[in-house]
């Protein structure tokens, strides 16, 4: 793997989530941070929504950035003229390509596949569209079938090719065998789109890469419709750090384009959330802190100002005497072993009371106000 095109549909399968609606404002502001950060591509909406949804790609087509931007289409010639009408360059088109898939949308006529891919890819090219084809469900598709979609869009002039794990049911592993056998027999760059119903779309992202995709669709935050999708800021910095892959983008900002989409979005990160969750660079542990005041990589990964994030060493239950000095130590206040071995059960005995760790002036005030030598606390 030596470069990865990444494609981020933060502004459609990321919106597609239930309950998140981002206003055109948002989607500018998300679009703008975006290109600012490097991301080469952006899959911006659905024009042949109408409305308010077209409204907000013609403003972003409108901006003028650098990043290339992408209409999400139905394999219907409506959608793309809607794509066109909002200035829109390059369509995505959309096929269902799994048995299950083909019955519920084209009344299981597997002709339909052919006719409306021929006529929307033809209909685009027409109009000196860039063409992206996606298959649907394609990780419950026939295999030989998926291939047949594939040369079959690749003869028509589509330039990108879109492996769906629609519903996430892929490992790894899988992922791997299902997408190498793609990429032997169609010329066409492979695109990943995965979900994370299992946990695993940013791995199987990867696993699809491993195997010769060389694109990757990705939303902030993990965003998408059930479980979400491959998270951008994952994605980034596993191919940095795992995989060597270098985009050249400012890693720096990702914090700060999580935090956008958790206001445009309304939906809180877990603190955990890989790469920008408020807690990744949060020590309180005695072992873990004890590490980190020596030597941070003992107990991180990457510097958190990779990601334009920051550590912090908390003091709660669990506690040890090197944190706790050298916290108190940073605001003037030194301790002797038996002083500190006495804070630290006061601060474990207040931290269970209060089943949160401490602040730095709760932790100054045990301390300070002698409650504690008094055996109160
Ligand atoms: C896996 C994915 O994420 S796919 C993207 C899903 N995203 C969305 O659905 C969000 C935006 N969607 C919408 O705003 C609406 O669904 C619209 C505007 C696209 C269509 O709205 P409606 O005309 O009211 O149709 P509705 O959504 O109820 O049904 C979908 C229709 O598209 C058809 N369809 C679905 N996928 C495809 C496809 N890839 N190619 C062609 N037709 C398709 C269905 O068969 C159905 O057709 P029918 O109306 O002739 O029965
Ligand atoms: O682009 C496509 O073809 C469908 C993308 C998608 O959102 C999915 O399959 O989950």
């Amino acid at each position: 793997m030596n470069h990865v095109h990444v494609n981020d549909t933060t502004l459609r399968d990321g919106e597609q989530a239930a309950g998140i609606v981002f206003s055109a404002i948002e989607k500018i502001a998300i679009a703008c941070l975006m290109d600012a950060i490097g991301i080469p591509e952006l899959e911006v909406g659905i024009p042949a929504m109408g409305g308010s949804e077209a409204e907000a790609i013609t403003a972003i087509v409108q901006k003028g950035l650098k990043t290339a931007l992408l209409g999400w289409n139905r394999a219907v010639r409506s959608d793309i003229e809607a794509s066109i009408a909002c200035g829109l360059r390059r369509v995505h088109i959309s096929v269902p390509v799994s048995d299950i898939q083909i019955k519920a949308k084209f009344k299981g006529k597997t002709n339909l596949v052919w006719d409306r891919l021929r006529d929307s890819i033809n209909f685009a090219l027409d109009h000196d569209l860039f063409v992206s084809v996606g298959a649907e469900d394609a990780s419950r598709a026939d295999e030989s079938f998926l291939v047949e979609v594939a040369q079959f869009a690749e003869s028509l002039g589509a330039s990108r090719f879109r492996f769906c794990d629609t519903v996430g049911i892929l490992n790894p592993l899988t992922t791997a065998q299902k997408v190498g056998k793609l990429v032997k027999s169609i010329k066409m760059p492979i695109e990943m789109h995965t979900h994370n119903d299992f946990g695993l779309a940013t791995a199987n992202a990867l696993a699809g890469l491993q195997a010769g995709a060389v694109s990757v669709n990705t939303t902030v935050n993990g965003l998408g419709e059930r479980a979400g999708n491959a998270a951008l800021e994952e994605m980034i910095m596993a191919l940095k750090r795992l995989y060597q892959v270098d985009l050249g983008m400012e890693t720096s900002r990702l914090r700060e384009l999580s935090q956008l989409v958790v206001k445009a979005s309304g939906i809180p990160l877990p603190p955990w959330k890989a790469i920008v969750g408020d807690n990744v660079f949060a020590h309180e542990s005695g072992i873990h802190a004890h590490g980190v005041l020596q030597n941070p990589q003992t107990y991180e990964p990457f510097s958190p100002d990779e990601v334009g994030w920051k550590r912090r060493l908390v003091v709660g239950k669990h506690s040890g005497r090197h944190l706790l000095t050298n916290l108190l130590s940073q605001h003037g206040i030194s301790l002797n072993h038996e002083e500190s071995q006495v804070v630290l059960d006061s601060v474990r005995h207040l931290s269970v009371q209060m089943k949160r760790s401490l602040t730095v002036e709760e932790l100054i005030d045990v301390v300070t106000n002698r409650s504690m030598s008094h055996g109160i606390v």
